[in-house]
């Protein structure tokens, strides 16, 4: 002991209290002081209890030395430990960083981590019933109670429903059984781990451009040690198939190792899920916003304790709490779906590669069509790529066609070209398969009133409203605001004025259902498919050839293989071209290519047709000539030469208010406190295009640094300058994708 120490002991001062910094998955804060009582041990990582208020919530102590700032006497105690595995150093640090990009409390990445409270819980298991090692002597024996005794076996224990069915009887006969001593209960593992994936079950035979980019990446796994990968392959090439063997590769060199697979949409898990389990022999723990609350429970203690080593999921997964992480894959990595839209503005795929680096392993990226964030990334040697060509198999990619719109007009309230209508017609006739591609839900965008014109809007916002067929209702698509559709015109008041007006799917469907009546007609949207079980059965079907005619949204753009589906028509290609987002051509030209990469996957070979008033676009253009690189270096150009992202870091800070006067006011004193720097640009504020929003004002500004500046820097200055009113709230997104 220091003497200091040992002087004040004498002087009878009371020791000073061991303390633990303990982060609490909340917005307020960066984690507070707490002091361990005599006999606890605390270690880094582990769940703890402790009192906040009033109340009792779970933290997590974190790795940093406790601030002090609360004197001793002051200090609350943590209540207990949870019987849980720590928080690895490595999710800890990643959330720290997540939080510091992200310009983030640390607290609200940490909730993204905890969000399956449940697990922290101790879960009972169901009782189930083995036979009893010594049964009574005496026992009543009926024909049902028999059929029970023999249905029962011994080491696999089965719950009352399970054993009552194999017996044919009612499950209180079986519990009749227990209570007579001639079954034994013992509890379930209510959580059971997955079974282990086994690698060494044979792989498809593959083709030598496959085989080629297996080893390629197999070696980066190999290597250990972080990289980037771009896995570069036009639709229908294999890209699945090549990197579940780098998968493989991972779970072979480290007995423990665990692996993500990030895929975009629930939609696309299912099939998926069956690949895996075909692949490895036991299915992969999936993760996604669907799953019951026991089901994610499940999936977080056995990711936690390293009984999960293969995890699918959306973009949430990758804040599970991982103990041995050694390689991520990002499928389909330009997908806007990564990029999540409310409390933490992360992109899983840029956060992917971040972990991967800081984590030292490798991060596999799968695309048709690359982000021009990545392309940048392989151009500048920071990313690996891994090519394949050309599609598996005899299989060719289709030839696309574009249909002038000026030049070939749809009859009048109608939307397919004659040229479409054609084609349709023949594919049909030689029982194959259509799709027809528009990405907008509902009956009709806008509802018009032909007496007054007055245009139908969701109350105390500026969106308008769509017209649902299905439910009969109008419907907002930013809140979620339904309402029948009325009789008369709210304006006006004239009676049945209000007219659809434009394209959604339902109304390409009714087109389709009247033009080829004896077709099979089906919506893919998210409206008709709401869960994963009807997405399910829509797929098995088209995959089965019992639809004709499918209509649909992007919800079936991507990752599908429908061996019968040779003709791939867009109705309005020109859709999403509009509108001054960033992204816009971008992202239309890598949607119009996944659509059009359904198209011919089998033996038969595919077309596409694009409707478009605007042939002339570079986007349209680049589709119809399969110029692909072209396009990407044209839009890769263009950034460069504005500064934009690749080639700048941007931010948006979104105020919001209900009061609109205090909103302006809040504005204009950021704009007092904008920081002057080199490097650095401000634009705003700008109404945001959805100015107002169930009553809510929004006004934006965009920072925009070179690359060389942090832009979570400025903005913490910037925000550091100025006391915002309790009534304005301020959201950060780092890299914005949304600019509505
Ligand atoms: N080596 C192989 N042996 C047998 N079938 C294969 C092989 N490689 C690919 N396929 C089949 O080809 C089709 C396309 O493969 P896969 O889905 O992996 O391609 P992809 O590149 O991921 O496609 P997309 O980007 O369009 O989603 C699938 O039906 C797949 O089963
Ligand atoms: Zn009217």
């Amino acid at each position: 002991m220091p003497a200091a120490q040992a002087f004040l002991d004498i002087a009878g001062a009371p020791e000073p209290k061991v303390r633990v910094k303990v982060l609490l998955p909340l917005p307020a804060g960066n984690g507070y002081d707490y002091a361990v009582p005599d006999g606890m041990i605390v270690g880094p990582g582990d769940f703890v209890v402790v009192p906040l208020g009033p109340r009792k919530v779970i933290g997590v102590a974190w790795g940093d030395e406790a601030d002090g700032s609360v004197p001793d006497a002051k200090l609350k105690e943590v209540v207990g430990v949870l019987d849980a595995p720590p928080l690895s150093a490595d999710v800890r640090d990643f959330v720290d960083w997540v939080a510091a990009y992200c310009v983030s409390p640390r607290g609200v990445v940490l909730r993204l981590v905890m969000r399956s409270g449940s697990a922290l819980e101790k879960a009972r298991g169901k009782s189930a019933f083995v036979p009893a090692e010594s049964p009574p002597l005496e026992l009543k024996l009926t024909e049902k109670r028999r059929a029970v005794l023999k249905a029962a076996r011994p080491g696999r224990p089965m719950t009352a429903a399970q054993l009552a069915k194999r017996a044919g009887v009612t499950e209180a006969v079986v519990r009749g059984l227990a209570q007579a001593g001639a079954l034994r209960v013992v509890e379930l593992d209510p959580d059971p781990a997955f079974d282990p994936p086994d690698p060494d079950l044979p792989g498809r035979a593959l083709s030598d451009d496959q085989a080629a980019a297996v080893r390629a990446l197999s070696q980066k796994v190999r290597a250990s040690g972080f990289s980037a990968t771009l896995l570069d392959g036009v639709t229908g090439s294999g890209k699945t198939e090549v990197y579940l063997e780098a998968v493989a590769e991972a779970l072979r060199a480290d007995e423990g190792a665990q692996v993500l697979v990030l895929l975009p949409e629930i939609a696309l898990t299912l099939p998926f899920l069956e690949r895996i389990e075909a692949r490895f022999g036991a299915p992969a723990a999936a993760w996604h916003s669907g799953m019951t609350s026991a089901a994610r429970r499940r999936v977080w203690k056995r990711v936690a304790d390293g009984g999960a080593r293969l995890v699918v999921g959306a973009r949430s997964a990758l804040f599970l709490p991982y103990t041995n992480l050694k390689l991520i894959v990002v499928d389909e990595e330009h997908e806007a779906a990564y990029k999540q839209h409310d409390g933490v503005l992360y992109h899983a795929r840029d956060m992917a590669v971040a972990r991967g680096a800081r984590q030292g392993f490798p991060v596999v990226l799968a695309s048709a069509t690359p982000s021009l964030e990545t392309l940048a990334n392989v151009e500048e040697g920071r990313y690996g790529r891994v090519e394949l060509p050309s599609r598996f198999g005899p299989a060719e990619l289709p030839d696309t066609q574009v249909v002038d719109m000026r030049a070939s007009p749809p009859d009048k309230q109608r939307w397919l070209s004659p040229p479409i209508v054609e084609r349709t017609t023949e594919v049909l006739r030689r029982g194959e398969q259509v799709m027809l591609y528009l990405n907008r839900r509902g009956y009709a965008p806008v509802v018009l009133c032909r007496k007054c014109g007055e245009r139908m809007c969701a109350p105390d916002s500026d969106t308008w409203l769509v017209e649902h067929r299905y439910t009969n209702r109008l419907v907002c698509h930013h809140t979620g605001f339904s309402m029948p559709k009325p009789e008369a015109c709210p304006h006006c008041g004239a009676h049945d004025s209000l007219s659809p007006c434009g394209p959604g799917v339902e109304r390409v469907a009714e087109e389709a259902q009247e033009r080829w009546p004896d077709a099979r007609v089906e919506i893919f949207s998210s409206d008709t498919v709401q869960h994963a079980g009807a997405a399910r059965s829509l797929l098995e079907r088209m995959t089965a050839g019992e639809i004709d005619i499918l209509v649909a949204t992007q919800a079936a753009a991507k990752g599908h293989n429908f061996p019968g589906l040779t003709l791939v028509a867009a109705v309005d290609a020109d859709l999403g071209l509009a509108g001054g987002d960033l992204r816009a051509a971008e992202r239309t030209y890598q949607v119009l290519s996944q659509v059009s990469g359904r198209a011919g996957r089998a033996e038969k070979p595919g077309s596409v047709m694009l409707q478009s008033y605007q042939p002339e676009h570079p986007v349209i253009r680049a589709l119809a000539g399969q110029d692909r690189d072209g396009f990407l270096a044209a839009e890769l150009d263009g950034r460069r030469s504005l500064g934009f992202p690749p080639y700048g870091r941007l931010a948006a800070l979104v105020l919001s208010g209900e009061n609109e006067a205090k909103l302006m006011e809040t504005a204009q004193t950021l704009v007092q406190a904008v920081p002057h720097a080199d490097g650095v640009e401000v634009w705003g504020p700008a109404p945001a295009p959805l100015y107002r929003l169930r009553g809510t004002y929004r006004v934006r500004f965009l920072v925009k640094t070179a690359r060389r500046v942090s832009v979570q820097n400025v903005l913490g200055a910037w925000l550091s300058r100025v006391k915002l009113p309790s009534s304005v709230r301020c959201t950060v997104d780092v890299d914005p994708y949304n600019f509505s």
